[in-house]
């Protein structure tokens, strides 16, 4: 669905390339992250996707279609950009903000109304206290929530995001991230995310481009990163964040070899296969659990579980 073929962007006829030779496609539905330092051209990358930047070599196709053939217009209008600070309108109400886009497309009032409410009940903004009320009068949280619906309004298969959640404070972070994981707007939608944090990369990425001065360094999802880097750049760049990261990627799917042994115990909540080893590890702390897949049932504890994540590595 998108496609970039040798994209390079230099700047003020700069020597280096803000970014160089880059190659990547991203699929119908994924959720592709571009994470790296400051500098390494993630910006720059989502921004000649929707044409806000025109690259100086390479082509960048969406839909199989060059988009310097597309009208800017009909490309936007397939693509929701939702930016760190939120860039909501001030002077227009929340359901203002909301709505911009499909009144540009000229829905009826009484679709576009609709739509809004929809969108705030989801995002958790009930219509009632928020409709109305202005940019300044909402938490950073809340801000955040507005921008992202307005991004959704129309509907775009396409969704752009460049460091969405970088204005928040580390907790309201994590649980408004963890709620637009959790978001059935999203689940259909191809998705570019911008990111300078790695954990945020690795919770929300089916794939991960690793990007460094202007270079892919590489793209894989989270598990090839961690457990197949491909030089040592990617290996030092994760080395801080390692266990926890190494838990957040491995499913006790990926763990049901060295996990042992079968049983039975009725008084153990189940767990499903699909469950990352982060959460497996949080849920057993107290008492063991059960897990089933493929037919075969085994008890989990944190024991077990260390040790099959131990063997996974050495394997
Ligand atoms: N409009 C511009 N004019 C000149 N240089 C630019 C421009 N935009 C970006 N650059 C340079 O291009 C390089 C890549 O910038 P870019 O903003 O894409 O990086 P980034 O990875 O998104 O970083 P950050 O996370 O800090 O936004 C940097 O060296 C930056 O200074």
């Amino acid at each position: 669905m998108i496609k970039l073929d040798h994209v390079s962007k230099y700047f003020n006829r700069q020597q280096k390339a803000a970014v160089q030779e880059i190659s990547f496609e991203v699929a119908v539905g994924e959720t592709l992250v571009l994470l790296g330092t400051s500098g390494c051209g993630k910006t720059t990358t989502l921004r000649m996707i929707n044409r806000l930047i025109t690259p100086d070599n390479g082509r960048i196709l969406v839909n199989n279609q060059d988009i310097q053939q597309q009208s800017e217009e009909i490309l936007r209008r397939n693509m929701g950009y939702v930016l760190q600070h939120t860039g909501l309108f001030p002077h227009y109400t929340v359901s203002e903000n909301i709505g911009v886009v499909p009144r540009l497309l000229r829905w009826d009032k009484p679709r576009i109304q609709q739509r809004i409410t929809t969108l705030m009940e989801k995002l958790r903004l009930p219509p009632g206290d928020y409709a109305n009320a202005y940019p300044h009068q909402l938490s950073g949280g809340q801000q955040q929530r507005v921008g992202l619906a307005r991004a959704l309004a129309a509907d775009p298969p396409i969704l752009l995001m460049d460091e969405p959640f970088g204005a928040l404070d580390p907790l309201t972070r994590i649980s408004v991230r963890k709620e637009f994981s959790h978001l059935d707007e999203l689940n259909s939608k191809t998705i570019i995310l911008v990111t300078h944090d790695i954990e945020e990369a690795f919770e929300l990425g089916h794939r991960i481009c690793l990007m460094n001065e202007g270079s892919i360094q590489q793209l894989g999802t989270p598990a090839d990163l961690l457990f197949h880097p491909a030089n040592d750049f990617v290996k030092k760049f994760l080395d801080p964040q390692r266990l926890q990261l190494e838990l957040k990627a491995l499913y006790l799917q990926d763990l049901w070899p060295w996990l042992g042994p079968a049983g039975n115990n009725n008084n153990a909540s189940a767990l499903p296969a699909t469950t990352t080893s982060w959460e497996a590890l949080a849920a057993v702390s107290q008492q063991p659990a059960t897990v089933h897949y493929q037919q075969e049932q085994k008890i989990l504890t944190a024991s077990i579980l260390m040790e099959a994540v131990s063997a996974y590595k050495n394997q």
